[in-house]
């Protein structure tokens, strides 16, 4: 069986050192880590993110400032906004949560972020970085950054291995995948045009699957290869009637069956997802003491 990797006990360690190190910061320099979360319209999904990110800042003794604006809200208003907090000295990150309205061209208003408070590491300079060997983004995006701080505090070693990313999104698959090379593990990356047969074959070689395509436990047991690590970024959510809810999170791994082949697995919910939101905290944390200390 395979061990059951703790992201909220994790997340939880990280969490309080961070705490820590704001204290520090607070006590040395009368300053706190500023954090701003932009949200555009009212997907529900969307608005629980901002909830949970909101309320660990404030667990956590980082400032957080609500920037919340409507559906219909234009592209230069949002880059308005986008500028306003680049040059608020309070704020040391600035996340946009993804995805916008249809409307607005998310790239456009990514690269208006300033690349020193680009916490979730989505700027095309800060990808681009990420993508160059011999070259490092000043912040790595955080649900990667998530996954391999899963991986190394559980013990699993990425040098020279072969890993596989299901999925190739920008803000999880591709920049996983890129985060694994700067690893130099022996990277493929299987997608929704990779065949069916070759995306089994190839995850069946795998010493470590990250899981990012967005499909309910699409992974199945039998294509575990057994003691490998696997790490579940999916968070899918299925009609369950027996919940107060109606729904359940579930991941693009089928747990039950993996965990039985697997060296590692871990869960949906409280695997990566509480790591993610860690590592914004972290990000921001280290944007926060950069500026503060460069100014003083
Ligand atoms: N600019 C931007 N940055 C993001 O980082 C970003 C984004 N946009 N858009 C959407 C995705 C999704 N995402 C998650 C964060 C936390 C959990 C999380 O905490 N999940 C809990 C469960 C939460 C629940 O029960 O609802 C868990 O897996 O245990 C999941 C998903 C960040 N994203």
């Amino acid at each position: 069986m395979a061990t059951v990797i703790d992201g909220k006990a994790v997340a939880q360690t990280i969490r309080s050192e961070i705490a820590d190190e704001v204290r520090l910061l607070s006590q040395k320099y009368g300053k706190v880590p500023g954090l701003a979360v932009v949200i555009v319209g009212n997907r529900k999904d969307s608005e629980s993110y901002v909830k949970t990110k909101r309320k660990a800042c404030a667990d956590l003794g980082i400032n957080s400032f609500d920037i919340d604006l409507p559906e219909e809200v234009s592209e230069a208003e949002v880059i308005r906004h986008v500028h306003e907090l680049n040059a608020n000295p309070d704020v040391h990150g600035i996340l946009v949560q993804l995805p916008l309205p249809k409307h607005i061209n998310e790239e456009k208003v990514l690269t208006e972020i300033s690349l020193a408070k680009d916490v979730d590491g989505f700027h095309p300079l800060n990808i681009g970085k990420l993508a160059m060997k011999g070259r490092d983004p000043l912040f790595l995006p955080c649900t990667p950054k998530a996954c391999l701080e899963l991986l190394s505090r559980s013990g699993v070693s990425i040098k020279g291995k072969r890993a596989v990313v299901v999925g190739r999104s920008n803000i999880v698959g591709l920049p996983a995948s890129l985060l694994l090379l700067k690893a130099d593990a022996t990277v493929t990356i299987v997608h929704s045009q990779t065949s069916q047969s070759d995306t089994e074959s190839i995850i069946r070689e795998a010493d470590i699957v990250i899981a990012a395509a967005g499909q309910a436990k699409m992974i199945k047991g039998s294509w575990i290869k057994p003691g490998a690590a696997v790490i579940d970024v999916g968070t899918n959510s299925v009609d369950d009637p027996t919940r107060k809810s109606g729904y359940r999170l579930v991941g693009d791994v089928d747990f039950e069956e993996a965990s039985k082949v697997a060296g590692w697995i871990t869960p949906v919910p409280g695997g990566v997802g509480p790591m993610t939101v860690t590592m914004l905290l972290k990000n921001t944390l280290e944007g926060a003491k950069r500026n503060i200390e460069q100014n003083n």
